[in-house]
């Protein structure tokens, strides 16, 4: 019960015990691109771990004992420590634990990130917003053309930097908090978003490349088949293919 593509527990299920010294156990979905952001964390840097995966059409109430708003991705700590709020649950992982530190050292450098995560927060909605408009059968002109604006204020910060991802030469943490959505954007059917967009492209194709990404990536036809069902509220959404 304890992989990444575990089935999900659900309403009925029982608590999970204490989490097995040694190990730090994330709740999490599948196809959560926030919680992917903390599984993207817990791989690059080689961190011991568990999943449980929560049936978020049908949580289980001890669920809420873990987050009180119920959302994943959370972390729990064998010490019974539990942190909430994806930004939050990497920053924690990168700076408890050894290894590779994602987050640069230079004060400056740590704003900058922070400063891109925060405009990328203003992105998210209006990417979901995208899919329940095309869902809905909406004219979703004026939306695009929201998006590609954005995307293309995303596309300056490379230019501006000269590098191939946003904090430099290598991957580093804010290159891994907005990768979940440009990986989703063929089933968002937002691709064509990135015509107009030819660094955030490399970028993504060199994201591609990372290890952490491959271990983490879902095809797009699964996810899309995923978003039909979680869109109909389907109990059966978390655990699509399985
Ligand atoms: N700030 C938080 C947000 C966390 C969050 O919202 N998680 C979703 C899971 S993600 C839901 C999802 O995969 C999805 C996919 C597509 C669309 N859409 O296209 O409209 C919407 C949602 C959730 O638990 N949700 C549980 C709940 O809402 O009860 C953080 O940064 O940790």
């Amino acid at each position: 019960m304890s992989g990444d593509h575990s089935r999900s527990l659900g309403k009925g299920s029982a608590a999970p015990g204490p989490v097995p010294a040694g190990l730090i156990r994330l709740y999490s979905m599948r196809f959560c691109p926030f919680a992917q952001r903390t599984r993207l964390v817990l791989r690059a840097k080689g961190i011991s771990h568990e999943v449980i995966n929560i049936n978020l059409k049908n949580k289980p109430d001890w669920y809420f004992e873990k987050n009180p708003s119920g959302l994943v991705p959370v972390l729990e700590t064998s010490k019974g420590q539990l942190i909430w709020e994806s930004p939050i649950t990497c920053e924690y992982l990168d700076e408890a634990f050894p290894g590779k530190k994602l987050m640069p050292s230079d004060p400056y450098e740590r704003a900058c990130q922070k400063m891109l995560l925060e405009d990328f927060s203003k992105i998210t909605p209006l990417l979901f917003k995208h899919v329940l408009a095309v869902k809905d059968g909406q004219d979703t002109t004026a939306l695009k053309a929201e998006i590609a604006e954005k995307f293309g204020k995303l596309e300056e910060v490379l230019s501006k930097r000269n590098t191939v991802f946003y904090g430099g030469d290598s991957v580093s943490m804010v290159d891994y908090m907005i990768w979940p959505w440009f990986e989703r954007l063929e089933p968002f059917q937002l691709k064509d978003s990135l015509n107009h967009t030819p660094k955030l492209q490399r970028w993504m194709e060199a994201m591609k490349e990372d290890p952490a990404i491959k271990a983490t990536i879902t095809d797009p036809q699964t996810y899309k088949n995923y978003l039909q069902l979680y869109l109909k509220n389907s109990p059966e959404a978390c655990d699509y293919g399985l």
